[in-house]
């Protein structure tokens, strides 16, 4: 992008963005035309909202209304929070630079930033003061989170006229590709999360095999809590076929491997957790090394399929014969390997 022609405000957005996303920023850059402030935007709209929900020195009787009046702070030049002590605060500190910018946008990019601002700020506080029960509740805070991530940037993806129509039409599929992220992210950060006081993990699964969430934790569950795993990794394995149906849709390369790059992390992610005790000591983090070779082999469907493949075979073949889900694991694998 044209450094000298970009606005000082613009360039301030793009710093925050590599500040709070790190190796994902560089992928934003590389969108064609109007997708990159776009999505720049859209994302960085997505991480102030979410380092309020993140926050837990903010009262629920502050933190509901925030979440639910969020949208409307994009219609207010002067709206910014200084209060935050998340380590993202500086995009709420500094709001004003992103409505700023986010005015500069296209219309058509306007309203589907904030409607999906305005539902994901509702979803928020539907959960804040309840647990996550079944699977249905499970898919429903998901969506809240990353479903409607996922039907936005679609809808972004059509209205620049770089993807066709049926992409932002097809909201299943838009919503699967946000579950499958953020049900890896959730099965990933299990201990970080207990020890944060949050509970992301479905009781209908952890129920059956201990007391409390943060008993999967005790060395003397260790079994149990694989098991438990095991069961979540196969849920989200599910959303595979779909999220391969969705990037064969994808015809714009930048946007191609701006959908590819976190799909292929997942799954290596899911890999790496699948029966693995780690999970419950520490956080199992792919190595930069890996994710650099990863995003690089991730620029076509072929090799994208190759990718899921590869992943979901050596689940497939580390399957315990004493896991209570194992044939249930085997199917879907079986389903995920028949559509790469
Ligand atoms: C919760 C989440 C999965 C939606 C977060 N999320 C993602 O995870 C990013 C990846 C990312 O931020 N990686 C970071 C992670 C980290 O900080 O460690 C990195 O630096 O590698 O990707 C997603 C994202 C990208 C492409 C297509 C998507 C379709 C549906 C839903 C989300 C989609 C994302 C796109 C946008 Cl616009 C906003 C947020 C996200």
């Amino acid at each position: 992008n044209d450094q000298v022609s970009m606005s000082a405000t613009l360039k301030r957005c793009y710093n925050y963005l590599t500040e709070t996303s790190r190796s994902f920023s560089a992928v934003i850059q590389a969108l064609d035309g109007e997708l990159r402030d776009a999505i720049c935007i859209f994302y960085l709209v997505l991480r102030a909202l979410d380092t309020v929900e993140d926050d837990m020195t903010i009262d629920n009787k502050l933190k509901i209304p925030m979440l639910k009046n969020f949208y409307k702070n994009l219609q207010d030049p002067q709206w910014h929070f200084t209060e935050s002590k998340e380590k993202d605060r500086i995009v709420l500190e500094d709001f004003p630079a992103i409505t700023r910018e986010f005015h500069e946008l296209a219309g058509v990019y306007h309203e589907v930033i904030s409607d999906i601002c305005c539902k994901m700020g509702h979803g928020m506080t539907v959960f804040l003061d309840r647990d996550i029960d079944t699977i249905e509740e499970w898919n429903e805070y998901c969506h809240y989170v990353a479903g409607l991530v996922g039907i936005g940037l679609s809808r972004l993806f059509s209205a620049s006229g770089l993807e066709d129509p049926c992409v932002g039409k097809d909201t299943a599929l838009a919503n699967n590709m946000g579950l499958f992220l953020q049900k890896t992210n959730i099965i990933r950060d299990y201990l970080e999360d207990i020890l944060q006081g949050r509970k992301f993990w479905p009781k209908a699964v952890w129920s059956k095999y201990v007391e409390q969430l943060t008993d999967l934790a005790l060395e003397k569950n260790r079994t149990q809590a694989v098991h438990c795993l095991n069961e979540l990794i196969t849920n989200a394995l599910e959303l595979v076929p779909d999220c391969i149906t969705y990037m064969s849709r994808i015809h714009n390369q930048s946007v191609f491997n701006f959908c590819a790059i976190p799909q292929v992390m997942a799954i290596a992610t899911l890999e790496r957790c699948y029966n693995n005790p780690a999970v419950f000591t520490g956080v199992v983090k792919i190595r930069k090394g890996e994710a650099v070779k990863m995003m690089m082999g991730s620029t076509s469907l072929e090799k994208v399929k190759a990718i899921m493949y590869h992943f979901t075979s050596e689940i497939y073949r580390r399957i315990p014969e004493n896991d209570p889900n194992a044939e249930r694991t085997r199917q879907v694998c079986m389903k995920a390997l028949a559509s790469s």
